[in-house]
């Protein structure tokens, strides 16, 4: 609670900055872009748009965006050290298609293909949001023979898709190989939703997307990830725990700083 009320105080002191040096012909962010819509609508009765709505939607925003992306590169991390093939692959394409000369870019993306692969099986096998956001039911509807009635509320369990042995083989394994096809080519199967799926599927998702593109191959690019010094990680004795995310139990790691080739 102490945590909600600070992030709270802050996000509420960012929102009066923004409304003292507010000038519609100058808007920078999201903050200033929902003060001219506020501007606008004063006149509408029952507008949403509200400071107390502002302050709730910077909330979420950041909440949503800080808390997932962590995760996910926390998982990264923890993988690169148990699995140190797939670490040393994924250094050698970083180190063939960027070098170490400037960090990885989005345009590099596209050619870095087994890097991508091994982010999308991250976000497949570590499930970071392992169950959505409640959605209620609009209209009666009856799927796969279930009746689901109007106002039903459902919590969409996206672990069970992204772990269905019907849809991926053996998705106990950690392979990102299962992510590129036989030409080589990134494949994107309907079934990876960890943003999940819809109208109101993850608002964020392309900036987590491009978050997790440029932050990975950059520390993959200037540190080698390994366990403490004389011991092994076996991933499957890692915990995780399950919160706002699923996050793993705390770890420990060596982050060893590459040499220059
Ligand atoms: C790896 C990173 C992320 C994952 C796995 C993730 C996953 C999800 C999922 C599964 C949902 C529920 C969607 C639904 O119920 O239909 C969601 C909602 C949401 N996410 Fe993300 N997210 C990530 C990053 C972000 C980022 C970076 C932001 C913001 C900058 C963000 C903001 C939100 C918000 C505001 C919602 C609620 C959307 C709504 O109610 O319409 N997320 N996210």
């Amino acid at each position: 609670m102490r945590n909600v009320n600070y992030i709270e105080g802050f996000i509420g002191d960012l929102v009066d900055k923004h409304m003292e040096n507010f000038d519609e012909n100058k808007i920078e962010d999201f903050i200033d872009a929902f003060l001219l819509k506020m501007k606008n609508a004063r006149d509408q009765k029952d507008s949403i748009f509200t400071k107390k709505q502002l302050a709730k939607t910077v909330l979420s925003l950041v909440v949503g965006g800080a808390e997932t992306t962590t995760t996910t590169i926390m998982w990264a991390i923890l993988y690169f050290a148990a699995k140190p093939d797939i670490q040393a692959r994924v250094f050698r394409e970083i180190n063939e298609i960027v070098g170490t000369d400037r960090l990885p870019s989005l345009q590099d993306k596209l050619k870095l293909v087994y890097t991508e692969a091994f982010i999308m099986e991250i976000l497949r096998a570590c499930n970071t949001v392992l169950v959505s956001l409640a959605h209620t039911c609009s209209v009666d509807v009856t799927i796969q023979g279930f009746d689901i009635p109007k106002g039903t509320t459902l919590l969409p369990d996206i672990d069970s898709v992204l772990s269905d042995p019907k849809i991926w083989g053996d998705p106990e394994e950690f392979r990102p190989e299962r992510f590129i096809g036989e030409e080589g080519n990134l494949l994107q199967p309907e079934e990876f939703i960890p943003f999940f799926t819809g109208k109101r599927n993850c608002v964020g998702e392309s900036l987590a997307r491009m978050e997790l593109d440029l932050f990975i191959p950059a520390l993959v690019q200037r540190y080698e990830f390994l366990p403490p010094e004389g011991t092994t990680l076996d991933i499957k004795d890692i915990d995780g725990v399950f919160g706002i995310t699923h996050k793993p139990k705390p770890f420990e790691i060596r982050a060893i700083v590459r040499k220059k080739e």
